[in-house]
């Protein structure tokens, strides 16, 4: 595969297992991907796909036991330094977190303590990874809550997390996580909780900051509406195991695996004029079926108890990721065949491959 760009965090070959009482769950079983400086890489997929434990095996977040890091490296370019992040001393990786890495969830209530102003909580993380004094430290926080778009920052900085809505907490957390300048920003669903104009409102001000920034973002969602919006390339998750990656324009224009298709056509899009004059309504193809269980993959390809164009040889061993051309990579056995039905995801997914 051809890197153009320098990469910031190469993943390769991780494995990280839980230890249950009712057997090992392998939540995420060989993946493999990189991000390069200044690029935002989507990882997509269902519930349970993997993508939050990929991204906490990055922050080295994984409760261990029951988690473990079965294998795998996970290396990123400190300030031109190679570092196995599996590898290094906790010290040194509560230092990553707060300076090099930086990670914003979902509800930032989770992040963002009840008792303390907002303005307080962006000091403190500035103090301890800066070690600017307290006074410094709050002008910068003020001018962190302006660079987000928090309209009256100094009044704002004073108030607590209950007195801001949903969309004003996000910011102050995108502020949290930035005001330390990291080269990586993690998002994990950051905007599924809010509202769409919200929502559309923080996406917007993520590639405004990202540019003046020109940090490398991993964004973790299961809405490919929001990976157009937002990302270079994406990584599609199945089963713990990535089953397509490549250019976010290629995969949405030819994508090569049925589970990805599926996705791609449980997107809703505006009705075409003739399909208005015709009274239709959108229909969208729902994948019939549930995530596999973790406990007990198919031997084959996980995605194959699913999937309308599976064959017997589906069954028998899990598919090769392969390069399909221009670094674009799929794991299904019948990717060359989906090629001739190029020409946007809504046609190829309502049309039958034949064989
Ligand atoms: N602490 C844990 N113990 C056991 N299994 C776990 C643990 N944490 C995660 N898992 C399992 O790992 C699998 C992957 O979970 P993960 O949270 O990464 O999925 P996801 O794709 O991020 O889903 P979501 O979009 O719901 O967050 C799931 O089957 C989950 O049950």
């Amino acid at each position: 595969m051809t890197h153009q760009g320098e990469v910031l965090l190469a993943v390769n070959g991780l494995k990280t297992y839980f230890h249950t009482d009712d057997g090992v769950v392998k939540s995420v079983d060989g993946v493999t991907f990189h991000i390069k400086k200044g690029e935002t890489l989507a990882v997509v997929g269902e519930s349970g796909s993997g993508k939050s434990v990929t991204s906490l095996s990055i922050m080295r977040l994984i409760p261990m036991p029951p988690g473990e890091i079965a294998g795998g490296e996970i290396l990123f370019n400190s300030n031109g330094t190679e570092k196995d992040l599996t590898k290094v001393s906790e010290a040194e990786m509560r230092a990553i977190r707060g300076n090099d890495i930086s990670m914003i969830f979902q509800e930032p209530m989770t992040s963002l303590n009840p008792v303390y102003t907002v303005g307080d909580q962006i000091a403190e993380a500035v103090m301890l990874h800066q070690g600017k004094n307290a006074k410094e430290a709050m002008q910068v926080a003020i001018k962190m809550l302006e660079f987000v778009g928090i309209p009256s920052p100094e009044k704002r900085a004073h108030e607590y997390p209950h007195q801001m809505s949903g969309g004003m907490r996000q910011r102050v957390m995108i502020a949290m996580a930035l005001s330390c300048n990291p080269a990586l920003l993690i998002a994990d669903e950051p905007t599924t909780a809010l509202d769409v104009t919200i929502q559309a409102q923080i996406l917007d001000l993520m590639r405004k900051l990202q540019e003046e920034i020109g940090m490398s973002i991993l964004f973790i969602t299961h809405n490919l509406g929001v990976v157009a919006e937002m990302a270079n390339r994406v990584v599609v998750m199945y089963g713990g195991r990535v089953v397509e990656e490549g250019d976010v324009v290629e995969i949405f224009k030819a994508p090569r695996h049925p589970y990805t298709m599926g996705l791609l056509n449980s997107i809703p899009r505006p009705l075409t004029e003739a399909e208005l004059a015709n009274k239709k309504s959108m229909r969208l193809e729902a994948i019939p079926g549930n995530v596999p269980n973790p406990l007990n993959l198919p031997p084959g390809c996980a995605f194959e108890p699913r999937c309308k164009f599976a064959l017997p040889a589906c069954r028998e061993s899990v598919p090769p990721l392969e390069d399909t051309g221009d670094g674009h990579m799929a794991r299904c056995i019948r990717w060359r065949e989906f090629e001739a039905v190029q020409g946007g995801h809504a046609a190829l997914v309502t049309q039958e491959v034949r064989l």
